[in-house]
């Protein structure tokens, strides 16, 4: 009886308690449709800028995947070095306080590391210290090949700035045991503390470092055989002649890369707009590993508008229009095209 009584009185109190609620979330909602106001006008819609950012004042750093998309690669490698720039530099690292930054080759990334190395030039950004680590290395070709990753990374990047190179980590294809290569590989990123930002690139089938359509998207660094049509797109780097592309490599593995903090990855170009597709508007899926940081909580998907040929128009409109909101209120990354149109 008394628990009767206790029950029924707690659905009288919770009936008072959820007047009381409906009347606090009401004023809530009027409190952030006033303050929300600029967003609206913007959005016309209020669930975008609760979708969005939690709520107004939309400062929180929590995201899901975000894509941002710019005129063309131009504009691509320059928002890239910027953003890394400006990671860094927010960082503040020092001789305690190394930043970590894990990093790509391929055609993609070269106007990303042109810039820094303009921006390292001009005073901008030391990267003293910085730790970097590579995504992938090709196996048995040596070192100082021109095609080496290695190479690569020298040449267009390592050479040009002040990093310390025993801080420039890279995969060594040519290892004794390429197994216990990529097991201290992955040790070795722990003990940097984990990498704070990764920066990738894709290929058209949607793979991102070597880890081709199929690989598990929980893979850690480890050997893999590069499939028939990453071989062809390399082929450009070896005189277009297959033979002479390397058929293996070392790659760090999806989880190695869902483990940074934060990844940015840089699609450009008409060729890679179906794997662009598949990442952004299909599900998680391991035929396309790229699909996997659809679950990261902090992932910019970075591309050129050819690049967006096969979204929907909807999907573009949506993104673009977060992109600007996000630009504006967070303060966060470089306005390129200037305006900010929420304000
Ligand atoms: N292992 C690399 C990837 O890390 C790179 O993202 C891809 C795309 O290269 P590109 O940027 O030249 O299209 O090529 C190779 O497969």
């Amino acid at each position: 009886m008394k628990s009767r009584m206790n029950k029924e009185m707690g659905e009288v109190g919770g009936s008072y308690r959820s007047y009381g609620l409906r009347v606090s979330r009401a004023l809530l909602l009027l409190l952030l449709s006033v303050s929300c106001w600029p967003v609206y006008a913007v959005a016309a819609a209020s669930s975008l800028c609760i979708s969005t950012c939690g709520g107004c004042p939309c400062k929180s750093d929590k995201f899901k995947m975000r894509l941002v998309i710019l005129e063309d690669s131009e504009r691509v490698a320059e928002w890239a070095a910027r953003y890394i720039i400006k990671r860094i530099n927010d960082f503040s690292p020092g001789p305690n306080k190394f930043f970590v930054l894990g990093l790509p080759t391929g055609g993609t990334p070269l106007g990303t590391y042109r810039k820094l190395v303009q921006y390292h030039k001009a005073g901008k950004i030391s990267f003293k210290y910085v730790k970097t680590f590579n995504m992938d290395e090709y196996v048995g070709i040596p070192r100082d090949h021109d095609q080496s990753y290695h190479s690569f990374m020298w040449e267009n990047f390592f050479k040009h700035i002040d990093i310390d190179p025993a801080n420039a980590h890279v995969l060594d294809g040519n290892a004794p045991n390429l197994e216990t290569e990529c097991q201290q590989y992955e040790e070795k990123i722990k003990e940097a503390g984990g990498i704070e930002l990764f920066m990738g690139g894709i290929g058209p089938d949607g793979h991102i470092a070597f880890n081709e359509p199929g690989s598990s998207l929980v893979s850690r660094t480890r050997v893999k055989t590069l499939n028939q049509e990453t071989i062809t797109a390399n082929a450009r780097f070896f005189g277009n002649d297959m033979s002479k592309v390397p058929k293996q490599a070392l790659t760090v593995g999806v989880g190695t890369v869902m483990d940074a903090r934060e990844v940015m990855v840089l699609v450009t170009g008409s060729h890679k707009a179906y794997a662009l597709h598949m990442a952004i508007e299909e599900g998680v899926n391991h035929m396309w590993t790229v699909s996997a940081f659809q679950q990261h909580p902090r992932t910019i998907m970075l591309c050129d508008e050819d690049a967006t040929l096969e979204l929907k128009v909807k999907t573009v409109k949506y993104f673009k229009t977060l992109h600007d909101i996000h630009s504006c209120l967070m303060d966060q990354e470089p306005q390129i095209s200037g305006q900010c149109i929420a304000k």
